[in-house]
């Protein structure tokens, strides 16, 4: 399943398969686009008493995050589209749990979804101790201004023209990386492109380059209405699409509203 393009394999282990498996190593395997079935990440799809379901998210190179927003609001799709969860749900995630409803539908499935995603942190002790904007330095001589947020997983937010593929693809690792982050970091790009119009380009920690991160987008769009950038609600143009961000400032949790699609249903060989 995706959503705008953020793309994820599920394995239902509601009932419990009999092999242990290690599951960074059979993210690092499936989730390569030419040895393997290729995907952002893998999501493994669990049950627990007082929940619709919980989630684990690991990326393609086998490191686990605590959440992931497209991915969220495609299980949200599933578990709808099976009648296992109603329209309103819960789902318990590395960052606490959080609640997607499907606010549309076409045929009796789920098309469009709105999730509160919890509270932005700006916290210091979130991130490394990094500050809300600091000059981080990369290289010798060479720093940028940069802002930084939490939405249960850490993200690095450059405001200012959109990155074209060089700087992407040159910063992004190297920002990742950062030693500023011993947890690594997911990197954006974002320019303010009106007064509720923000546009975003995403390196993710353990994935690259991505047509959409939710957290990412839901981190940006707190930093950018508390730096007073720009007004919530805010419409997101990410590489996969358009998603729509709300949040009404402090103790207020960010709201997405934005489409999930299932690609295919197989049967895994365990061995
Ligand atoms: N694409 C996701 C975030 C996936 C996890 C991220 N790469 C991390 O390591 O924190 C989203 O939609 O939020």
């Amino acid at each position: 399943m995706h959503g705008l393009g953020n793309d994820y394999l599920y394995f239902d282990l509601r009932e419990p398969i009999a092999t242990a498996v290690d599951w960074a190593a059979l993210s690092r395997q499936i989730c390569d686009r030419h040895f393997g079935v290729g995907a952002d990440g893998i999501i493994l799809i669990g049950e627990m008493p007082g929940v619709d379901a919980t989630m684990r998210i690991f990326n393609a190179d086998g490191s686990e995050s605590e959440m992931c927003g497209n991915g969220l609001r495609a299980l949200a799709k599933w578990l709808y589209d099976r009648g296992l969860a109603g329209s309103k749900q819960v789902i318990a995630t590395g960052a606490g749990n959080l609640e997607p409803e499907v606010v549309e539908t076409q045929a009796g499935r789920a098309t469009l979804i709105r999730v509160n995603m919890g509270h932005p942190s700006f916290d210091a002790a979130n991130l490394g101790g990094s500050p809300l904007i600091e000059d981080l330095l990369i290289g010798e001589d060479y720093s940028l201004v940069c802002s930084a947020v939490s939405m249960g997983n850490p993200h690095l937010v450059v405001f200012g023209p959109l990155w074209d593929d060089d700087r992407l693809y040159r910063l992004g690792p190297v920002l990742e990386r950062h030693p500023r982050f011993p947890d690594r970091i997911n990197v954006h790009t974002v320019e303010i492109t009106g007064k509720n119009q923000l546009a975003m380009r995403h390196w993710e920690r353990g994935a690259g380059p991505t047509l959409a991160c939710g957290t990412g987008v839901a981190g940006a769009t707190a930093l950018a209405v508390r730096l007073d950038r720009v007004t919530s609600p805010v419409t997101v143009e990410v590489p996969g699409g358009q998603i729509m961000a709300e949040w009404n400032g402090p103790g207020t949790p960010v709201y997405l509203t934005g489409p999930a699609e299932e690609v295919f249903e197989g049967f895994f060989p365990w061995p």
